[in-house]
């Protein structure tokens, strides 16, 4: 049954970082100067990072015993992150899409206005998570709507989109929405799971989208494009937009950088699929880093759970000898902590577990 629920989510109103890219560095405001930035590390000569490249082909056409499944457990449970090749979506599309959005964020402040966050509605223009007027802002600017399910849609936000951009936002998220569920499914699989408990707790499910822009900053190692954190999803869809890099990943303590491969998605395991998974598959802390000269873009797509339900450890991944390690709480009471809050890492999955002795 279609659920009535909904989500209120705001973060308070601050100022375009491209316009203020466009003046000069003297002039960068204290509210985005950080004194705490931890260096990422270099690593050894030409080794990069290589995070698990996940085949979603593979993943879908093997049948029982099927070792792209594995590689998908361990993928979710060494990292937390892995890069997704032959995902299906048109590269025709995610070409045009990149255009668009480089269009879309170069119109005149005087146009985006119209869509820009107002007090009490976090969907538009603006940031995400500002609660206090003292606390350090992120060098970007970002566009955040609800997708799916599409009754829950603002009015003013895809249909009275530039065309085409609100054309390719519909196929892409409708794409990503269907590529979500069949990550699930195989991530049920993975997890050992009951299939049923799987699309139950989704039931229709709820994909909300970010695009951000990180405009060039002279003083990139004092400011910060996205404060570290882990995403509050079931899994994130994330496509980087150009050709700049500057997503970091702690890994085993230290940031280090991504890679990505062309057009792959780069997929994470967010803090509700650690619950769900009772910690057998943890919610990685990432970040968005600046450029000194040159602009960076990426779409995070993030895919939950239906919001009149309610979260906690799959009751199939709980026995005598694996005790569930988080408590419950309805999705809704979930979501209102998070949004309550500034982001810092995974601090706000940490008050859902359950004390050990
Ligand atoms: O810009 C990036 O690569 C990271 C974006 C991200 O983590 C987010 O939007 O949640
Ligand atoms: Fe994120």
């Amino acid at each position: 049954m279609a659920s009535k629920a909904s989500l209120e989510v705001s973060s308070l109103v601050v100022p375009s970082v491209v316009e203020l890219a466009k003046e000069s560095s003297t002039s960068i405001p204290s509210r985005y100067l950080r004194s705490d930035i931890e260096k990422a590390v270099v690593p050894d000569g030409d080794r990069v990072l290589e995070i698990p490249v996940i085949d979603m082909q593979k993943l879908v056409s093997g049948g029982p015993n099927n070792s792209e499944v594995e590689k998908l457990d361990f993928a979710c449970k060494e990292w937390g992150f892995f890069q997704l090749i032959n995902h299906g979506v048109d590269s025709t599309l995610l070409e045009n899409l990149k255009a668009e959005i480089d269009a879309f964020f170069k119109l005149p402040m005087e146009e985006k206005k119209k869509w820009w966050q107002s007090p009490g509605n976090a969907e538009g223009f603006g940031q995400a998570f500002v609660v206090s007027e003292d606390q350090k802002l992120d060098w970007g600017d970002l566009f955040f709507m609800v997708t799916f399910p599409r009754r829950l849609r603002n009015p003013n936000l895809i249909p009275s989109l530039p065309s085409p951009l609100s054309e390719s936002m519909e196929r892409y998220t409708s794409d990503l929405n269907n590529l979500s569920t069949a990550m699930l499914e195989k991530i049920a699989e993975a997890l050992h799971m009951e299939t049923e408990e799987m699309t139950e707790f989704v039931g229709e499910g709820r994909q909300t989208i970010r695009i951000n822009c990180y405009p060039p900053c002279e003083l990139s190692d004092q400011v910060m494009g996205l404060t570290p954190h882990s995403d509050a999803t079931l899994i994130t869809i994330l496509l980087q937009l150009n050709d700049v890099d500057g997503l970091e990943i702690r890994k085993d303590g230290k940031w280090v950088q991504v890679q990505p491969l062309p057009n792959a998605f780069i997929i994470n395991v967010g803090d509700i699929l650690e619950i769900m998974s009772n910690g057998r598959y943890r919610s990685i802390e990432h970040r968005g880093t600046v450029h000194p000269v040159k602009e960076r873009f990426s779409f995070a797509a993030f895919f939950g759970p239906r919001l009149d339900g309610e979260l906690g450890p799959a009751p199939s991944l709980i026995s005598e000898q694996t005790p569930a390690k988080f408590r419950r709480a309805t999705v809704q009471e979930f979501y209102k902590g998070l949004f309550a809050r500034r982001l810092q890492g995974k601090a706000y999955v940490d008050t859902f577990k359950i004390q050990q002795d």
